[in-house]
């Protein structure tokens, strides 16, 4: 429901273009805050690294082993279809893991300075989260690089 408050068990935040506006889940809206310069220099060296474009970026902190992301595919419909997203890892490693929807997931630990690159057509396939574990973790912050189809250019 817009407007409304819903707690979610990590800290989140977004950054990216003017306009760039986020629904997820059909209840959560995040507006973007402008750029800063070190997100910027990030997004145009993953431009330059993959080939994709980014408009905006979700940033994520996973303060501790309780904070976690279930399962889901990122496939707003404001980042068009097929989006390309790519994910950045710093700080404590967290296992992340990816599935085809109903199948087996493969597990990946992502380290500090990782890059993960979630190419189009992942998102109607796979899923992937970030599960929680009992295991002392330090503190993970975790950016995705996001196309978006709005905003002003
Ligand atoms: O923290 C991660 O590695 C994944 C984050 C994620 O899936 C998301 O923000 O949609
Ligand atoms: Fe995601």
């Amino acid at each position: 429901m817009l407007g409304k408050t819903i707690p979610v068990p990590r800290l989140e935040c977004i950054y990216g273009d003017a306009g760039c506006d986020y629904l997820y889940s059909n209840s959560v809206f995040l507006k973007p805050l402008t750029w800063t310069d070190n997100l910027a220099n990030l997004r145009d060296r993953i431009t330059a690294l993959t080939g994709y474009k980014f408009r905006i970026v979700i940033g994520n902190q996973y303060r501790t082993g309780t904070d976690s992301i279930g399962w889901h595919a990122d496939n707003e419909p404001s980042m068009g279809s097929n989006p390309a997203i790519a994910s950045l890892s710093l700080g404590g490693v967290r296992k992340f893991q990816i599935k085809p929807r109903n199948g087996k997931p493969t597990d990946f630990w992502l380290e500090h300075g990782s890059l993960l690159v979630m190419h189009p057509g992942c998102q109607s396939t796979h899923l992937h989260q970030v599960p929680k574990t009992n295991k002392i973790v330090s503190t993970r912050i975790n950016l995705t690089f996001r196309p978006h189809t709005g905003g002003e250019r």
